[in-house]
């Protein structure tokens, strides 16, 4: 759980006001300042020395009441002069925990407060608070996945954030496997793999990003396995990301495999459409932007399935007003018209076979020439055929011209696609190949 000081002396402040005599309560606590949440405790601070002492005696248990009709479990308050709170001491504290924010390798805008919480990654933000909140004793290893865009890596840094904030000491590090991978490879090279593996198993907090890249990089699996044993041994905790689940990974060793499911898999899906405007509203607070909420539900309207569009799309109508219509407010015309090649054209929503073949090689990490080219090993054949699957599914593209857009390929070729997978899923893995193509269709439908 996360708390704000002003915001919960509010809530108590609203209640005191409604039991308490106006008189009482326009002494003792209209002017009292929030200015910290250390722990559970709520710390406000009073210039005035009788308010000081005279509150705790008097007026402990109503303010004990209002923290338990508030839910603020096991919550207590501290009254404190203005000498005790140094807004220097404050300063110093917030630039040292800079210092390890960037250490630790932690953008400072992906925090808990920047994100919205919606129903598409519910169960995502309250496991990463809770890991946030008690590291390595909750949910370890947190293994959350989803599609491109929508908020992986920002709740990972948040957690990141949190646990420094809450304990400076502790060593977080953030870092995707890619890095660490050519960590690795550099320390290979240079003599230095025992510098390399202290560095990654004396940390408190590791935060590893795009797992799915690990994928058939067997010495990198191999490393990983032995920090990942380490860490988790020493109670340390782990989070990782991915842009699907653990078992949909391909070529990732089932002893990697096996311990991501020894914590909790959660997912986060496309947000709908009113996580959309309150994501809009949001970057537009942060941003010091005022826009009309009809600009924002109409943009909210037309990017549907990724937040890095959203967000690339709130930026387009923001720049675009500023140089087309300076000083002007911006409104839904200025922001169709500015967004005009993103939702004019119906081939951006129409599902078409580039498409269908665009995602399925992003799916399985593959280049276009892979979809289109002759060659038959088994890691490209097989999702070309789940691709021609998918246009035969999901368009009403002739069975001959999908063959050609395959690079020149027979109609035969896309029946004999089409009969394999749905033999496959009927077979024995048909749930874990039914659950693939699921994710793959979501995807291109954008949903
Ligand atoms: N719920 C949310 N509230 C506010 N901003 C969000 C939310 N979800 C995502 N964003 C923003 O969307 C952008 C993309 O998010 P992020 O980089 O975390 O996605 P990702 O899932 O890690 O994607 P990828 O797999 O492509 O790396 C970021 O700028 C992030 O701040």
């Amino acid at each position: 759980m996360l708390y704000d000081a002003e915001s919960i002396y509010e809530e108590v402040k609203t209640i005191l006001e409604s039991k308490l005599m106006t008189v009482t309560f326009d002494t003792w606590f209209r002017d009292l300042v929030p200015v910290a949440v250390e722990g559970k405790t709520l710390i406000l601070q009073t210039d005035k020395p009788l308010a000081k002492d005279l509150i705790p005696m008097r007026f402990t248990k109503d303010i004990a009441d209002c923290f338990a009709q508030l839910n603020y479990e096991d919550f207590t308050f501290k009254i404190i002069s203005p000498d005790e709170y140094d807004p220097e001491a404050q300063k110093k504290e917030d630039d040292s925990l800079h210092a390890l924010t960037q250490k630790a390798n932690l953008n400072p805008r992906y925090t808990f407060d920047n994100f919205v919480e919606g129903a598409n990654n519910r169960l995502a933000y309250a496991s990463s608070v809770a890991v946030a909140d008690y590291p390595g004793n909750t949910y370890n290893p947190l293994f959350v996945w989803g599609g491109s865009g929508l908020g992986k890596t920002h709740l990972m840094h948040s957690i990141g954030h949190h646990i420094l904030k809450n304990d400076p000491a502790k060593k977080v590090l953030y870092v995707s496997s890619e890095t660490f991978m050519n960590e690795l490879i550099n320390s290979i090279s240079n003599n230095t793999s025992t510098k390399f593996r202290d560095k990654y198993r004396q940390i408190d907090v590791l935060l590893i990003d795009d797992i799915q890249f690990l994928g058939g990089k067997e010495g990198t699996q191999d490393e990983f396995f032995h920090t990942f044993n380490t860490l988790y041994e020493a109670n340390k905790q782990i989070v990782i990301s991915g842009d699907r689940p653990p078992e949909e990974i391909e070529r990732l060793e089932e002893r990697i495999r096996s311990r991501f499911k020894w914590g909790l898999i959660v997912d986060i899906k496309p947000p709908d459409y009113e996580t959309r405007v309150a994501i809009l509203q949001k970057k537009a607070k942060i941003n010091e932007l005022n826009i009309d909420l009809s600009v924002l539900s109409y943009i909210a309207d037309n990017i549907a399935s990724n937040i890095r569009e959203l967000e690339g799309a709130l930026t387009r109508v923001v720049a675009y007003a500023r140089l087309t219509c300076p000083g002007k407010n911006i409104d839904v015309e200025m922001a169709r018209e500015a967004l005009k090649d993103f939702t004019d054209s119906d081939s951006q929503k129409a599902i078409t076979v580039h498409r269908i073949m665009e995602t399925v090689c992003e799916r399985y990490n593959l280049r276009m020439e892979d979809m289109k080219s002759k060659k038959r090993t088994k890691e490209l054949a097989y999702p070309r055929q789940i691709a021609m699957y998918m246009c035969r599914k999901l368009t009403d593209v002739p069975l001959a011209n999908i063959g050609k857009d395959f690079g020149g390929r027979d109609h035969t070729t896309v029946i004999h696609a089409c009969e394999k997978v749905t033999e496959d899923l009927n077979g024995d893995h048909g749930d874990e190949l039914r659950r693939s193509l699921e994710d793959i269709e979501r995807r291109i439908v954008g949903e």
